[in-house]
């Protein structure tokens, strides 16, 4: 079973696979191998790449579903197929069933039957194998029904499920990258950098990620159409906030907003000096205003002092260093009786750690042009922005040799900058639970948090979001990345004119309740 049918869980299948999801043939289209379909998008919002590369069959799929949507009935929104490359790792999330099975699914086909009964697989035009055949003969099969509660449109969707890769044996290796998009392939931005293991592998790994790490341009030999193509797909399943902002607050009916905010790229435009991330006083004044309707969390990688310093309003709460430190607000207001009680730190016995390792790191990097050393109180970080591109390796070298000497710490990476924290299993996800907690939501059913976060550690708190059900997040980019939010924003301007939207509507709405 995918989902929970009870509570209305929208179902996504993840389909991985070397060969031609339509004829099962590994055809001479080395450049994919891995399809998802997602189910009724953009509400199901789980987020994977469409990389499509040379090979015409991506776009055909994509614009064979484009004229199959309008077919499906009114609550199925729609399925997408969507296409990685080769070699690449799959996107991990699928929903807990999935995951659980531990394993890979090789290919997979997926029929809607309906009053409409579209068989994605047998339209397509050429495929010379039914689904039924592909599957007996490559795979053992598992067959799974979903219902969508809302439509009562069973689906049945059938998954081939392969404990090891069955089509690797003949699999190539993957092509150098080519054309394309700015996607970061999970392979290349690791999200937690090795420190330790083979010394140049783990190295260019390092050097692969901090050159993934914030995509600020289309590559130029990208194709412009398929460039197209990904973004409006990748659109489709993160839609912006403010276009779907009706829908936003219908979700959120009869439930307490609960607002969190991350500071850099959300509140304040990346600017290349991190002493120099000033919000403008229109954010700040909207921040204020929001603040008076809902609770209203920052939540940093900044050390909580900094960053507090750049928001400057005392009635927000505050969790800094990626949720390691978190303070409630100093003066009182509706949302905030006793929340000057409130402070949390799970991580204080790293203090003298981490100022070592910032001493270390302070020394051992003064060397590289460019290369700033940000002491963020429970965790360091080494930016990278203003070194030359040439000089990354050697960073990486420099960084590396520090954390050696540290199995307690661990490194992340953000944009343009290396990460350095304890390895405790708190981030910007347990962070916002325990906010929730003390705001005195714990095990409610009516709140409604709402994340909005630019980036890779934000994704914790949007994962936290999606595992609880509630609320969603919202990713502030320009460029399709891969996320757990749901929607998107493009930037911190648009973040404001969100936030407004937010405080107008919560006021009119209070405006009509009085007159009720
Ligand atoms: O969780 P956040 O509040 O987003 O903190 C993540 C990092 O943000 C800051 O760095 C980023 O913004 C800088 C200023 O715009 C920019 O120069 C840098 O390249 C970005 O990575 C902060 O300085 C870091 O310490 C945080 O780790």
């Amino acid at each position: 079973m995918i989902g929970k049918e009870s509570e209305g869980v929208k179902a996504e299948l993840l389909v991985f696979g070397a060969n031609c999801l339509f004829c099962g043939v590994e055809h001479n289209c080395q450049f994919w191998e891995l399809v998802a379909v997602t189910i009724n998008p953009p509400l199901g919002a789980h987020t994977h790449y469409i990389h499509t590369r040379t090979h015409s069959l991506p776009r055909l799929l994509y614009s064979f579903l484009s004229a199959s949507l309008p077919l499906f009935p009114r609550s199925l929104s729609g399925a997408l197929l969507i296409l990685k490359p080769l070699g690449s790792n799959p996107v991990t999330y699928p929903v807990p069933a999935l995951l659980s099975l531990k394993t890979s699914i090789s290919v997979a086909c997926f029929s809607v039957s309906s009053p409409y009964t579209i068989n994605l697989l047998d339209r397509f035009e050429g495929c010379p194998f039914s689904s039924s055949e592909i599957l007996k003969e490559k795979m053992t099969q598992q067959n799974v029904v979903v219902s969508d509660p809302k439509s009562g449109i069973n689906m049945a969707i059938t998954v081939a499920v392969s404990n090891s890769s069955i089509f690797t044996t003949s699999v190539q290796k993957p092509p150098a990258a080519q054309g394309g998009y700015i996607s970061i392939s999970r392979k290349k931005f690791l999200k937690n950098l090795e420190i330790n293991g083979l010394g140049g592998a783990r190295i260019n790994a390092w050097v692969d990620s901090m050159r993934a790490s914030s995509p600020t341009h289309v590559k130029s030999n990208s194709t412009p159409s398929l460039a197209d193509d990904h973004h409006s797909s990748w659109i489709v399943r993160h839609p912006s906030a403010l276009d779907m902002f009706e829908e936003i607050i219908d979700a959120s009916k009869g439930k307490q907003i609960v607002m969190f905010l991350d500071y850099d790229g959300t509140l304040s435009p990346i600017v290349e000096d991190p002493d120099r991330a000033f919000m403008s006083d229109a954010m700040r004044k909207t921040v204020r205003k929001l603040a008076r309707c809902f609770p209203t969390a920052i939540v940093s990688g900044r050390c909580r002092d900094k960053v507090y310093n750049f928001v400057r309003l005392a009635e927000l709460y505050y969790a800094g260093s990626h949720g390691m430190d978190i303070k409630g607000p100093t003066t009182s207001s509706k949302y905030n009786q006793d929340s000057e009680a409130i402070l949390f730190q799970p991580a204080t016995e790293f203090l003298p750690m981490i100022d070592e390792v910032y001493q270390q790191l302070v020394e051992k990097t003064k060397s590289t042009p460019g290369a700033i050393v940000e002491n963020n109180r429970f965790c360091v970080s080494v930016h990278f922005r203003c070194v030359d591109e040439k000089k990354w390796s050697e960073l990486a070298h420099q960084v590396r040799s520090v954390l050696k000497g540290y199995p307690k710490l661990r490194l992340n990476q953000g944009r343009k900058v290396l990460e350095i924290r304890p390895i405790i299993k708190w981030d910007k996800g347990n962070a916002l639970e325990f906010l929730l907690d003390s705001l005195g939501f714990a095990n409610c059913t009516d709140v409604f948090p709402v994340y909005i976060g630019d980036d890779r550690t934000d994704e914790d708190a949007f994962k936290k979001l999606r595992d609880r059900g509630q609320g969603f997040g919202i990713l502030v980019s320009k460029f399709p990345k891969d996320t757990c939010a749901s929607y998107t924003l493009q930037e911190p301007d648009e973040v404001m004119d969100f936030l407004q939207r937010l405080v107008d509507w919560k006021r009119l709405s209070l405006r009509a309740h009085s007159r009720v």
